[in-house]
């Protein structure tokens, strides 16, 4: 059984349509690329396998449980990084991962062990007692990021994780992702518009323009099947048809 199967997923924002029959599997243990031009609709299906937004047709099963049924259940299983996440500005970085673990956990234990785990994977040293309006773009990135993975979830689900970093704190969040996988065996799905990141991070990659998969493979199969030097070229050559022929 696939961790995660998202079946003939559609979803309009008024009269445009956004998404167009989105399907793909993803593997315990995988890390899952989304790939796409500005606007393809990534956000919107990684949204609606969070259940935060609903489809419109079709539906996700997450370790054999339905996102749209059972959206309660798939909950527990999910931690999710938003694009545009932040931190509080006014606790510090350890206050913050306090109270995300608060939120998660009833049991303290459980709540000491994903601190533990957060101050771990946010790597920022003495400056995590420091409050977090102080920090850099990069130090809350890592620190959103660890709040995501600390409660250690069954599927872990980045938007565009290193987007606006710069590479010094995008090779520390990619480490950690890495890291977290093995660590924990759990699944990935990220967005990126990083090809050396997607190569880097993600067992298979599916590339999404205007609310469609053109095409799912891993890194090195995409090069063959687009005759491509590297990702980026195979990732043009993709989305030109693509885009044609939608
Ligand atoms: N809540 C909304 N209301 C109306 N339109 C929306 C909404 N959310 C997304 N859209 C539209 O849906 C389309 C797909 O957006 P989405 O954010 O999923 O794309 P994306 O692939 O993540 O883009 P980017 O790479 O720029 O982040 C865009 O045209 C966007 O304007």
């Amino acid at each position: 059984m696939p961790a995660v199967e998202v079946k003939d997923v559609w979803r309009s924002f008024g009269k445009k349509t956004v998404l167009r029959g989105v399907s793909f599997e993803v593997e315990e243990g995988e890390v899952f690329g989304l790939l796409g031009p500005n606007g393809a609709g990534k956000t919107t299906t990684l949204r609606i396998i969070t259940g935060i937004l609903k489809p419109d047709k079709g539906d996700i099963i997450v370790y054999g449980k339905s996102v749209v049924r059972e959206r309660e259940e798939v909950r527990r299983m999910i931690s999710y990084l938003p694009e545009e996440s932040d931190v509080y500005l006014r606790l510090t970085g350890y206050e913050n991962l306090k109270f995300f673990a608060m939120i998660y956990f009833d049991d303290p234990k459980e709540r000491e062990e994903a601190i533990e785990e957060g101050i771990k994977i946010a790597n920022l040293g003495d400056a995590i007692h420091n409050l977090t309006k102080t920090y850099s773009k990069g130090m809350r990135r890592r620190l959103a990021l660890a709040r995501t993975l600390m409660v250690r979830p069954k599927l872990a689900i980045l938007d565009e994780p290193t987007s606006g970093l710069d590479v010094y704190s995008s090779i520390k969040v990619r480490d950690s992702i890495k890291e977290f996988v093995k660590k924990t065996g759990a699944s990935v799905i990220l967005s990126s518009h990083n090809m050396l990141e997607v190569e880097y991070l993600c067992d298979r990659v599916a590339f999404i323009v205007n609310g469609k998969i053109i095409t799912i493979g891993s890194p090195e199969e995409l090069k063959r099947e687009f005759n491509a030097k590297n990702l980026e070229e195979a990732f043009v050559k993709a989305t030109e048809v693509g885009e044609g022929a939608a």
